[in-house]
Formats: C-alpha cells, structure tokens, sequence
C-alpha cells in the first residue's frame, strides 16, 4: 500500500495539537482532546497559540506578514514530519502484527504435526492398496525361471564363461568386456562370475557385494550434470531442488549413483557400446579415481547448518569402487578404444542350433514337460536367440495348457509350428538335387550369419572378345573376387572364360562386398560355363587367389550356423578357418586349401 504525504485538514489539526502541546505544555493544552467537534478543536487551538497576542508587538504591516509567513513555513516542515513518523510508527506496528500471525501459524503447524501422525485413514488406504498390488504378479517370468543358475547351465559358452570367471573370480579382478551376439548368456554369465568369486577365499568381492544391472541403451544425462543416475548428480537448492529441508537453508544435496550403489561389487553395464561417448569417459574417470565428485557453487564449506553426510561427499567424494562387466553386440573395433584399453575381452559365441536343442532340453526340464526331438529341431532352425528359444517353448507351453488342460505337456512338431507361425519357412525342399550355374554363399552382419545365392548364365561367343556382367549394387570387392575367380579358371581348370559372355547375379540384390565370395563364385562359373550342375545343399565360404588357394575369411562360425539353419547339409570353409568350427554339430564341414580340392568335393 502506497502512502501520500498530503494530510487531511483533520490529521493537519491533530498534529498542531501535538505541536502546540510539545511547545505550550500538557497543562496549557489541557481540555482540547476531550472536544469532538474539529470546528471547536481549532477554536481552541487558536486560543491557545493566540496569535493576535504574539504579532501585537511589531511595528508595522511588513513584519506580521514576514512572520506570519515563517511560522507557516515552520508548521508545515514540523507537521510534515511528524506526519511521518506516525506512518512509519504504524507500518511497523502493521508488520510486527502480520509476523507474529505468521509465526505463529508456524508453531502451530510444527506441534500439529509433532502430536499427529503423517498418516492418516486414507494414506494408509492407500498405502496398503500398493502393497497389495506389489504381492500380486500374473506371470512368474520366463527368464527368472529358466535363467542358468550354475556356471554349466550356461550353454555353448564354456570358453567365454572360463575366461569370465578366471578374471572376476580371481584375487585381483579386472574390468570386462563381454562381446557376443543377443541372448547368448552374457548377463547370466556376469551374474553367475560373482556368485563365483564370492565363494573363493581369495576374492575381494564379500558375501554381500552387490550386482547391479543396466542397460546402456537407456541411461540418460546432461551436461550440466542435473541428472546422471549412472555417476550421480547435485541437485542445488533452487532449480533442482533438493530435500526441502536442505533448500529451505541454502543447502545443495549430492544424490550418488549407480556407480556408488555397485561399490564393493559388480556394475554390469549391457549394450555398453550405445552409451554417450562422453559418459563413457567419465565412467572411466571414475574407474580410475574409484569416487565420484561432487560439485556446486551452492557449497559453503564453512557452513556449520551443512549435514556431515553433505560435507563428506562434497569434500571427499562418493565411493565407486566396483568391477565393470560391460557386454556388448557390437565388434570390439566399434567400442571406444580408452574403455577397451582398461577392460580384458571376453568373448561369446553365436549358439549353434545343437545349442538352442539343448538349452530347450534343459528349458523343459525345469518346466517338467516334455519336448519332442522333431519340435526342438524346428525351434532351433528358426532362432538363434535363446531369449527366443525359450519364450517359443514357453507358448508352446501355454497354448497346450490353454487346449489340453488335463493332459501332460509334450511339445511336438505341430504345436512349434503353429507356435512359430509366419516364421517358418520350408527350406529343406529347395536344398534337394542339384542345378546348373547355382550357388550359395554366406554373408555376416554383426553377429549374425546369412545366406546368399547366386546365379549366372554363360553364352558361348566364337570368337574370344567375351564380357561379365554383375550386378551394379554389389560392392567393388566382390567385383575384384569376380576377377580372380575368371583369372582362376584359365590359369588352374584350363577354361576360357573369353569364349563366353556372363552374366552373374546375386539374388536379391542389394550390397554384397568382401573378399568372401570369391569361392563360391569360381565354382559358379565353372558351373555356368562347363554346364555341370552342383549339389543345393552345399553352402561355401572362402576368398580364392589367382593362383587358386583358399585364403581365410571372417564369421565363418556365424555363416554355418546360418547354413545349418537354412537346411544345408555341407559347408565348405577354408582349411585355415578349422578352429572357428570346433564343436558345431549338425553339418558336415568341408575344410579346403585349394580350388581342386573343392572341385574334387563338388563333382564326385
Ligand atoms: N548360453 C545359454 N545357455 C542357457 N540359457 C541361455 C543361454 N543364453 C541365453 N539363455 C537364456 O536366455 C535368457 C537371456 O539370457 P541373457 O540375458 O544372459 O543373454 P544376454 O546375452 O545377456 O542377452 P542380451 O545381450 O540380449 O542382454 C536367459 O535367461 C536364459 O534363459
């Protein structure tokens, strides 16, 4: 509220009153208060000033005005100020009364609140409705049940889950990166490793050390460390408001993260490769100074209002000290290479449709239901996730319970199929016989092998002027692997490929590069050109050299595994590639070292 020094003619009389009784005394002034008429009031008032009396003394006109004029000019000045101090006097009456509501109201709230409980009927309603929601679950999960427990549950992976546990179970463990395809036992491999390392004397990990998860894919910050559940962030009193308390004094609140919450155990971090590049950085900060810091320009480090908790973290850090298992599907050339310098590798291998068999053999088992051979033939041809595997047994499962309450569960080939729907494919079939200028090869992306068929055609010309023809998407290796396989039929099989126009196609189309293919596509042209057809159910992978031998090439393991999928029942790899198909089952492996070998095997 806004106050004017412009006074009233009424507050005007009441300050010359107080004016007149300063000057004349209380018993010269004696009776005015008591008036109520203002007319009366300044009737008085004058009397008591008299005037008249005062100026009768001067000598002339001049002089009463002169004076006259001064005591105006003194009444007003006094008047105004006076006027002033009342107004202050009163504003600050005012505020002492408003305060004193306030804290009152404050004490008040703060001996309610002491004498009641924060709950009251409907809190503690709803409070019991989410405990009751909390103990209701419709599914126990698939992958709690059939998770692997035991280091030996752990399928197809016995050397990647070795290495595992030789680093984490072991005195002086070190940080890991586990490379591998999805749902091949990664996670279960990690959590497993601790369980292990636990049980040895020697480990620094103790009985209760921690292991937490997260997915890398999903962990979010930003820059001005706000938020940053992975590191910890500080929420300062005013934008990202920390405990009430805490702001109501000034105070910033460190909120630690996951990196503290896995102190003294495992911070398993999946798909490590998609995390922000500068978050990777700084985890690796934190993996060397084993703390987190703390920062603020809200920290007072002499204030004594601080909590000691707040103190410490600022003044010392958050503790980090924790093994990293980071798992990944990308290839260890795509993962920043400070985090591969301070991790060991660790690698996990595509699983082999024996493997997915296997894993559901031991998935049924712990249902208690049986699978027959024919359904876990057809679950394993058509996945190689065993993430996959198992929730196609757990279908199967259910839409058996679902038709066939009474009867005991057993998996046959029909109820897979109708499981598995749009995504089985009759493969076998096209695998039958053998044709002219017909070839497969195998391709491989990321962790996951594919298979690529081509063709070509050969049109005789009379004279020696003959020209190739390839498709325009595929990539310029592959087109270099064409000509080294040309160079290979006229320098080692005594061909001409010149006597011939060719053309050669991929089916499908699209970018088919590396050095991969050249095999195969020798063993094309050979068909096309001597029209000697070859067997459909053999898959090859291999570069060739002008001088016709077998170099070796990369994810051989994934390519077979694609071929066994696809049906085939031979596979032709370099001889040099033989330890990348230890254990693989369900194919026969043609290992070769040269092009007369491979034909021999073609052609017989
Ligand atoms: N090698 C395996 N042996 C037995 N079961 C397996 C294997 N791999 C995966 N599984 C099954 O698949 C589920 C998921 O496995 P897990 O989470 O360990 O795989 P992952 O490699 O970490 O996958 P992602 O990369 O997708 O996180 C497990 O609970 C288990 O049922």
């Amino acid at each position: 509220m806004e106050h004017s020094i412009v006074c009233s003619n009424d507050e005007l009389l009441d300050v010359l009153i107080d004016y007149s009784k300063k000057i004349y005394g209380d018993t010269k002034c004696i009776g005015i208060d008591e008036l109520k008429d203002p007319k009366a009031k300044a009737k008085r008032l004058w009397e008591i000033l008299n005037p008249e009396e005062e100026v009768s003394a001067l000598q002339n006109q001049e002089d009463i005005s002169k004076l006259l004029e001064a005591i105006r000019d003194k009444l007003s000045d006094k008047a105004a100020r006076v006027y002033t101090e009342r107004l202050i006097k009163q504003e600050i009456l005012h505020k002492i009364e408003e305060n004193e509501k306030e804290y009152l109201n404050q004490i008040k709230l703060q001996i309610i609140k002491k004498h009641c409980d924060v709950e009251n009927p409907s809190t503690l309603k709803k409070y019991a409705e989410l405990e009751k929601k909390k103990s209701i679950s419709l599914t126990k999960q698939i992958s709690d049940i059939l998770r692997p427990q035991r280091e030996d549950e752990i399928i197809g992976q016995s050397q990647g889950v070795k290495a595992l546990l030789s680093k984490i179970a072991s005195p002086f463990p070190q940080h890991v990166i586990i490379y591998g395809p999805p749902g091949v036992g990664k996670t279960s491999a990690a959590r497993i490793a601790l369980k292990a390392a636990k049980e040895k004397a020697y480990s620094p990990f103790r009985k209760d050390a921690p292991f937490v998860e997260v997915d890398g894919t999903t962990l979010r910050w930003d820059p001005r460390e706000a938020v940053n559940p992975l590191l910890g962030s500080v929420h300062d009193p005013i934008y990202q408001g920390a405990r009430k308390d805490l702001s109501d004094i000034g105070v910033p609140e460190p909120k630690p993260g996951l990196v503290t919450e896995a102190h003294g155990g495992i911070l398993f971090i999946d798909e490590i490769g998609e995390l922000d590049l500068m978050l990777q950085n700084k985890l690796l900060k934190v993996l060397e100074d084993k703390k987190v810091s703390f920062d603020s320009s809200y920290y007072d480090e002499s204030s004594d209002e601080i909590p000691k908790y707040i103190h410490t973290l600022f003044r010392e850090g958050a503790p980090a000290d924790f093994i990293l298992i980071g798992a990944t599907t990308r290839r260890p050339e795509e993962i920043n290479p400070a985090l591969r310098s301070r991790c060991a590798e660790v690698f996990f291998n595509p699983l082999s449709p024996k493997d997915i068999e296997d894993i559901l053999d031991n998935g049924a088992h712990k249902l208690d239901i049986s699978i027959d051979d024919d359904a876990k033939e057809l679950i394993s041809r058509h996945t190689y996730d065993a993430r996959k595997a198992v929730n196609v047994l757990l279908d199967c499962y259910s839409s058996h319970l679902y038709e066939k309450p009474d009867k005991r569960v057993i998996i046959d080939y029909d109820r897979a199929k109708k499981v598995l729907g749009s995504l089985v494919r009759d493969d076998y079939t096209a695998r039958m016989g053998s044709e002219i200028g017909k070839v497969y090869g195998a391709g491989v992306s990321g962790y996951v092998g594919s298979i690529i068929e081509f063709e070509a055609l050969a049109y005789k010309r009379d004279d020696e002027m003959g020209s190739v023809r390839f498709n325009e998407t595929a990539g310029s290796m592959i087109r270099d692997s064409l000509f080294n396989a040309l160079a290979v039929l006229k320098h080692n099989m005594g061909i001409n490929p010149d006597r011939y126009d060719i053309h050669v196609n991929c089916i499908g189309g699209g970018k088919v590069d590396g050095p991969s293919a050249g095999l195969a596509i020798t063993c094309l042209l050979y068909s096309a050109i001597m029209e000697k057809s070859l067997p459909k159910d053999c898959c090859i992978t291999g570069e060739i050299s002008i001088a016709g031998n077998i170099k070796a090439v990369g994810g051989v393991r994934e390519k077979t595994n694609a071929a066994i999928r696809a049906g085939f029942k031979h596979m032709i790899i370099p001889y040099e590639n033989k330890k990348d198909v230890v254990g693989i089952q369900g194919i026969n492996i043609v290992e070769a070292g040269n092009i007369r070998e491979v034909m021999e095997f073609l052609t017989k």
